[in-house]
């Protein structure tokens, strides 16, 4: 009967009426937010407008911020621009989305949301919890999509469109375009994560690996700047819903014991999320701070 079970099981159909269901990929790319560069390129007069429209308390408008360039330093600003959309319920109020690309990001946020609810459920599972132990923790409330802007670089072996550095937060979706330049590291060395098409990369994040105790671990990774673009990217970050900010979390108490003690302590998400806010990419990672 088993036997029979597997031999009759079509994985391309079962991949196929994922997608249809549109919680899968396909309704993500469908709601073309990665076509969307136009958002990028567009008069000073129409970026001027946005910056100031008080409305948008959740979007931050593109711009290249030179401002953690030190002259006397080696650093380098990343090159890149990034356009920074904040979805903390389930429906993002539209007046806070710039016009260019509210229809796409509202329902690409939809679908995110969806499919982080399936991914939370199937992440508690190897944890040995109950497949809504995640979410019912508040992992799936609140994410912010964050899309990328790579142009072409004249000279990129001079910089980076974005350091080493592991995700701070719980976990992350990206939707590349078919350029590359995205490279994990794993075991000291750098790899290529070639784009495939209809394809998303999920990144387990620094919050994730505290909160399991180690069961799950973050992934270092980098952007290289390239001669060909402009590479765009939309990376969607969930790291915990904003009403949760005053609480402490650490790690899950059903994941801990007398012979598997915690290694990390606790922390209040707020001043975590601080650290990573106001700290530098490729600096001290907030997690180390927590660290036993
Ligand atoms: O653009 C990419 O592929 C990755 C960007 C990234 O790592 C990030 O935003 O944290
Ligand atoms: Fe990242």
């Amino acid at each position: 009967m088993a036997a029979e079970t597997l031999m009759n099981y079509d994985r391309a159909k079962e991949l196929k009426d994922f997608d249809d269901t549109k919680a899968g990929v396909k309704g993500l790319i469908d709601s073309g937010i990665v076509n969307t560069p136009k958002m990028f390129i567009r008069p000073a007069e129409e970026l001027a407008e946005e910056q100031i429209n008080p409305c948008q308390k959740n979007t931050e408008v593109p711009t290249i911020d030179l401002s953690n360039i030190q002259e006397s330093s080696r650093q380098t600003a990343d090159w890149r621009d990034s356009l920074n959309l904040s979805v903390q319920d389930s429906d993002p109020d539209p007046s806070e989305m710039p016009a260019v690309c509210r229809k796409p990001a509202i329902e690409y946020s939809q679908y995110i949301k969806n499919l982080g609810e399936t991914l939370f459920e199937l992440l508690s599972e190897p944890l040995g919890l109950e497949p809504y132990h995640l979410g019912s923790m508040g992992c799936t409330k609140g994410f912010s999509t964050v899309c990328h802007y790579y142009p072409a670089c004249p000279q990129p072996e001079l910089t980076l469109g974005v350091k080493k550095h592991a995700d701070p937060g719980l976990l992350t979706l990206l939707l590349q375009n078919e350029i590359s330049g995205l490279q994990i590291l794993h075991e000291g060395q750098w790899f290529d994560v070639q784009p495939i098409r209809g394809g998303l990369v999920v990144n387990i994040g620094d919050l994730l690996q505290m909160i399991s105790n180690d069961k799950f671990k973050s992934v270092k990774h980098r952007v290289l700047a390239t001669p060909i673009g402009p590479r765009i990217s939309v990376g969607c970050f969930f790291s915990g819903h904003a009403s949760l900010l005053d609480q402490p979390f650490g790690p899950i108490k059903e994941l801990t014991s007398e012979a598997n003690p915690p290694r990390y302590k606790e922390a209040v998400l707020k001043e975590y999320i601080a650290k990573f806010v106001f700290g530098a990419l490729d600096k001290k990672p907030p997690i180390d701070h927590y660290k036993i």
